[in-house]
């Protein structure tokens, strides 16, 4: 940077140069050494986030991992060119978590920095700005200057801009200094995706204008000429009913929701001319998500056996760091928790519980909200981008002592856990993906514990075998709670062969006599019914019945999902769609057919079979939208729904009193796909939709149907018997080296070209062969889907031996390796993925 730092004077105080180390989110696998200007040096530490330069034009917002006085031997240093803070906005703790994320999972530092900071919190030059709609400049404690004026001006007027707009709109080249001031004034927003874009949630409210309010003689006199128009005088009535300004003057400037006078009934026309005539006005009121909600004072009774529980987790947890809580469904193993934070919270402690993203439900958050208040906060994908950066510095800043939250919220500033809960365990969803870091967050969540000497429990009806064969071991504590709360039981199974049916002409639509007549006798008596197909979409593909074609996707390697809602056929890896086709392309015929059975076909079924019934759909589909999820729980929640179809998302922690019967449409999908886990999957999966029957007094009813009824994983899930399952598994997974007996690396090769992708998996897989450690390689093979979004993709699996450190050698080992590959100029565009734990 040019003289912004005084270079010339620096030069000369060689001696005192002070350097840090700086994680900047880029793909890079090291840190990068800055230089410490003068004037920063006394402020700045390890955590605090500074702006720099990275590469010829790009301004980045990195971390300081580390201040020093050496200078780099390979390149000259170049400055810091701001600092962004006057704290440190991630602690050492979280820095250590990183490195190890980062180490263990074979990624970059950056990149588990850019998956743990908040988009609002890196402002770089790939950034966008925009006004903060709670900002208010009028009433603002600080004053803005004319640069910061004009650019909240262009804001205002343009909606967003890029960081560059921001440079030319005041027509200077370093702009950080003057966004970092304007987000310090709480003006502006930094978001990195259009999609990420805050519009806060904005609730209309009317209250009375002030020349009534403060003049009573006015309103009486209003009242006496509202006598003749009834309508309105009821309106003004009930407003002064809720709002009794006259005893309470300060109520009156919060006023009223808008609803709450439709919602009684009141005509919304004479509410109008009131607002028409100056009597009353309407506002806009920002809601926050993170409103102060104080608990109830409720207070809990644990049942004799979960009481007995509690007491062997507190003696277990004396010795043991983690523990799983194994208990059935129904078990109420969310009150247990809640005994185990307040407990936590009140030694002072944080607390933190992670659930899959599809069980972080309004009930949930109801449920814990009543306990905890505003001291929680929730952490969810679905939330803006600055909604997290507020649960982010709530944390930092000792307001939140409890976060309920997705896998993401493991890297949250926390700087004192004593406990951590990891509920639904066996999910797995808690792993990430795409892209690295690569995370089991269930894994990682252990880890974060131990950094902090804090207990974790994991909580489960269906634990992973993993988790189970620690508890068994004696790695993990072990605590077991095998009886439902209450009066309620465990539901009833039956099994429906689906091909006995079909002889005897008895499937209809693909569901058999059993299935049926026990949704009409439910349908009978008011009760609900849950139908679970693990398959969106109309139909799996769709065929010519005369030649046998189908249709595929352009980019990937599968087949398009038939979609008979928008007519379309869709792939499921790239989002590619196209219009159905009305002939087949190969050989002319009309006779198109759908094959296969998806959740959008099952409701279409339903209401056929049930005209009466009234039938939802709970898919990735119908759940895109930020509150679809929640509407379509609300909506079964209150009555409005009598049968719910859906994927897994309707397997998870879903507490409704009302539903007695449960169909699992197609049992053996589950069971036969091709993964070491499918068995495990199966069992989950019944029996944690299962779990969704007869939750109260009324016994559930639970029908599977299958075409081969005879399977023993069958009869285990009837029975509940885990543990024979298990052991019966787990025996094929040491026969067939599968976890948790060896550590599986999957080493994906991906490239354009088919040729040069199939040469550079088969070149790695040789020069991983020489790697000295105890393993296993498997492939190079074409991955399962040959090709995604236009990329080939090979794929070698390495099960290594995991005692001593074979695991940890064989992943420095293939970095190096693929460093060298991709030295090579013909392997220079090929992309090499390093999923640890891929499953
Ligand atoms: N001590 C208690 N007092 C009153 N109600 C309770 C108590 N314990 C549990 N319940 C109720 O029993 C039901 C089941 O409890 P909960 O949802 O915690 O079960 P769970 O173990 O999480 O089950 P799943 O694994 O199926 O989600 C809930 O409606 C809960 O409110
Ligand atoms: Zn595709």
């Amino acid at each position: 940077m040019e003289d912004l730092f005084g270079g010339n004077i620096e030069e000369k105080e060689d001696s005192s140069r002070f350097f840090a180390d700086v994680i900047i989110p880029v793909p890079i696998p090291k840190m990068f050494t800055y230089k410490i200007p003068k004037n920063f040096r006394d402020e700045i530490g390890i955590g605090f986030r500074v702006i720099v330069q990275f590469g010829k034009k790009k301004v980045l917002t990195g971390v300081i991992a580390k201040v020093h006085q050496k200078p780099p031997a390979a390149y000259e240093a170049k400055p810091i060119l701001d600092l962004l803070d006057n704290h440190a906005t991630v602690n050492p703790l979280q820095i250590r978590f990183w490195a190890w994320m980062a180490e263990y999972y074979c990624c970059n530092i950056g990149d588990v920095m850019n998956a743990a900071l908040p988009s609002g919190l890196k402002l770089s030059s790939e950034s966008k700005i925009q006004v903060n709609p709670t900002f208010d400049q009028d009433t603002s404690p600080y004053p803005l200057d004319d640069r910061e004026e004009t650019l909240l001006q262009a804001l205002a007027n343009k909606g967003e801009l890029s960081y560059e707009d921001c440079e030319s709109v005041l027509g200077i080249k370093s702009i950080h200094p003057i966004i970092k001031s304007l987000v310090i004034k709480e003006a502006i927003l930094v978001f990195e995706q259009v999609k990420e874009k805050y519009s806060p949630k904005v609730e209309s409210r009317i209250r009375l204008s002030k020349a009534f309010f403060t003049d009573k003689k006015k309103l009486e006199k209003l009242f006496h000429e509202l006598s003749s128009k009834p309508k309105q005088e009821e309106v003004l009535l009930k407003y002064l009913q809720e709002v009794p300004v006259y005893r309470q003057p300060e109520l009156n400037s919060r006023g009223l929701e808008k609803s709450v006078f439709s919602e009684a009934g009141l005509s919304a026309s004479s509410l109008k001319t009131l607002i028409k005539n100056g009597v009353l006005e309407e506002y806009k009121l920002i809601i926050s998500r993170f409103q102060e909600a104080a608990p109830s004072k409720e207070e809990i009774t644990l049942s004799e056996y979960q009481e007995k529980a509690l007491v062997k987790i507190k003696e277990e947890l004396q010795e043991k760091n983690t523990l799983l809580l194994h208990g059935i469904t129904g078990s109420g193993k969310t009150e247990i928790y809640i005994t185990l934070i307040k407990e936590a919270l009140a030694s002072g402690s944080q607390v933190l519980m992670l659930l899959p993203e599809i069980a972080l439900t309004t009930h949930m958050v109801g449920r814990l909200r009543q306990v905890f208040g505003s001291s929680m906060g929730v952490y969810h994908s679905k939330y803006s981008d600055n909604e997290r950066v507020e649960v982010w510095n709530g944390v930092l800043s000792g307001k939140l002592s409890f976060v309920l939250g997705v896998r993401s919220s493991i890297f949250l500033p926390f700087d004192s856990l004593g406990l951590v809960i990891v509920d639904e365990e066996h999910e797995s969803s808690f792993k990430q993906f795409d892209p690295a870091p690569r995370f089991q967050a269930r894994d990682a969540a252990i880890m974060l514990a131990w950094l902090h000497q804090a207990k974790t429990i994991l909580g489960s009806a269906t634990p992973s075998f993993e988790s189970f064969y620690n508890a068994r071991t004696q790695k993990y504590g072990y605590v077991a709670l095998d009886r439902r709360y209450g009066e309620a039981q465990l539901p009833e199974y039956i099994l429906s062969d689906i091909l006995v049916d079909k002889k005897k002409n008895l499937l209809k639509l693909d569901f058999t006599r059993l299935l049926r007549e026990s949704i009409q006798e439910a349908l009978k008596n008011q009760e609900q019914v849950l139908i679970f197909q693990n398959r969106r979409g109309y139909s799996p593909y769709i065929s010519c019945e005369d030649c046998g074609w189908i249709p595929e996707c352009e980019h990937c390697d599968v087949s398009l999902t038939y979609h008979q809602f928008n007519e379309e056929m869709r792939c499921h890896y790239c989002g590619f769609k196209e219009k159905v086709p009305k002939t087949c392309p190969a050989c002319g015929s009309n006779k198109l057919s759908a094959v296969g059975l998806g959740t959008e076909r099952i409701e279409e079924s339903l209401s056929l079979l049930f005209p009466e019934a009234r039938v939802a759909r709970m898919d990735l589909d119908t759940t895109r939208s930020k509150f679809g999820y929640q509407r379509l729980l609300e909506e079964f929640g209150s009555g409005n729904v009598d049968i719910l179809v859906g994927t897994q998302m309707i397997t998870k922690g879903l507490d409704f009193d009302r539903v007695t019967v449960v169909g699992v449409m197609d049992a053996d999908r589950i069971l036969f796909f091709p993964d070491f886990r499918a068995g495990e999957r199966a069992f989950q999966q019944i029996t944690q939709v299962a779990g969704r029957a007869g939750r109260r007094e009324k016994k559930g009813k639970v029908i599977i149907q299958t075409r081969k009824p005879e399977q023993q994983i069958f009869h285990q899930i009837i029975q509940g018997d885990y543990k024979n399952f298990y052991l019966q598994e787990m025996g094929d997974r040491q026969r067939f080296f599968y976890p948790p007996f060896v550590k599986i690396i999957k080493i994906v090769t991906r490239h354009k070209d088919y040729k040069v992708a199939e040469r550079a998996a088969r070149n790695l897989h040789h020069l991983m062969e020489d790697i000295p450690v105890k393993k296993i390689l498997l492939g190079p093979e074409k991955g399962l889907i040959g090709k995604i979004k236009n990329q080939f993709i090979f794929e070698t699996i390495a099960k290594l031996d995991k005692s001593g450190n074979a695991p940890a050698q064989f992943k420095q080992a293939i970095n190096e390796l693929i460093n060298e590959l991709q030295s090579h100029k013909d392997f220079r565009s090929v992309r090499f993925l390093i999923d640890v734990d891929p499953y």
